[in-house]
């Protein structure tokens, strides 16, 4: 079902495979033509189908705090591409089995002393996960429980449609009482020392609007559920007084939902996560395709053609004296702030 690979978009890519001739035919085949063929540890991802509903869920198990390494980049391209090729299927829930953290975003980890055959390698996967998801076929929905800093935010805003979780004393996140818990979201990159790369900050500015996105990027400014909403940078935000699930919509999940997750059927927003994938799967998926070609295939063309020079400054800039430093310096505050709770 998935059609040849654009020559293997996670090392080198050609435009003449993004003609213009070819946006304008309106079909599957330009998003189809972004998968990828990396085999990865599947594990690092739990993904089940629930073919009534056209309904698939991705959910990142990478512990603590599904902070994104190589590994994890590719499991989640590997799993987009299984369940792309299920023509059942028009929609995915990108969802964490943590139900407090959606994603750490990069494995600050793989930043520091890096390797230098691992390093652009590492740097390709993320842009792989970045393509292969806001070019899907697929209408992706982020569930975003937990919190979705700098690349987190980035998973999420390539997404089609993102729900998060209002927080708020004693509420529910997977059906169990639980203390306060509120999430964050935004491209907090300056906080660490270093900037967003162009493309997830030009991603910002079209999910947020230039000025507001400039702000956001220079300060590093994580947004709590409200102002996001509010900033457009999430579409919907769940609070137990803003929603009331339906039997029919557990159900549902219960029979989408793999094991190890399956109690976050009671989950409200996976519940909202779940009607708004309903939705856009009953959408005829050519024209939903082919809206969503309009909206992103140019900015995708660019991110593609810029791909090498991204991974060239990316490399150069991380191993930076001073950059080391800063990053060195966060990751000493997050292991302190982490053994002190
Ligand atoms: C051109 C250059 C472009 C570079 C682009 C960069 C994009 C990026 O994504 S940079 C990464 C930015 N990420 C962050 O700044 C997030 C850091 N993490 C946090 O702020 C918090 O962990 C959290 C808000 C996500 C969750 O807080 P919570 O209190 O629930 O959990 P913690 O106790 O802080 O963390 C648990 C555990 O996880 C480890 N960890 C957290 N984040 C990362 C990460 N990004 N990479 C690696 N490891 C991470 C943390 O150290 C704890 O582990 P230990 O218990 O073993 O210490």
């Amino acid at each position: 079902m998935a059609a040849p690979l654009l020559s293997s978009l996670c090392c080198r890519h050609s435009l003449r495979h993004c003609s213009p001739r070819r946006f304008a035919r309106n079909d599957l085949s330009f998003f189809r033509s972004l998968s990828t063929s990396i085999s990865s540890e599947k594990s690092l991802v739990l993904s089940h189908v629930n073919e009534d509903a056209g309904v698939a869920i991705l959910a990142m198990n990478r512990p603590p705090a599904n902070s994104l390494s190589l590994e994890l980049n590719e499991a989640i391209c590997t799993s987009l591409k299984e369940i792309d090729t299920n023509p059942k299927i028009q929609s995915v829930i990108l969802a964490s089995t943590n139900p407090t953290i959606f994603s750490a975003g990069l494995d600050v980890t793989e930043l520091i002393s890096p390797d230098d055959q691992r390093l652009p390698k590492f740097w390709n996967s993320l842009q792989q996960v970045y393509i292969d998801l806001y070019g899907s076929r697929l209408a992706i929905i982020a569930a975003i429980q937990g919190h979705a800093p700098a690349a987190g935010c980035m998973l999420a805003m390539a997404c089609d449609y993102r729900i998060m979780y209002g927080g708020g004393e004693g509420s529910t996140v997977d059906g169990r009482k639980r203390k306060s818990h509120i999430p964050t979201i935004g491209l907090n990159e300056t906080q660490l020392g270093i900037a967003a790369p162009p493309w997830m900050g030009q991603l910002l500015v079209r999910t947020i609007g230039f000025r507001p996105a400039e702000r956001a990027l220079a300060l590093g400014t994580l947004f709590p559920p409200m102002e996001a909403l509010i900033e457009g940078l999430v579409d919907d935000v769940i609070t137990e007084e803003s929603f009331s699930p339906s039997a029919d919509t557990i159900h549902a999940l219960e029979k989408l939902l793999p094991d190890p997750i399956r109690n976050q059927a009671l989950s409200l927003v996976m519940q909202k996560a779940f009607q708004e994938a309903e939705l856009y799967a009953k959408i005829s998926p050519q024209a939903r395709v082919a809206s969503k070609l309009v909206t992103r295939s140019e900015s995708l063309k660019d991110m593609i053609a810029s791909r090498e020079a991204d991974t060239e400054y990316f490399c150069s800039f991380i191993c930076q004296d001073t950059v080391q430093k800063n990053l060195k310096k966060y990751v000493e505050a997050l292991k302190k702030k982490s053994k002190s709770k």
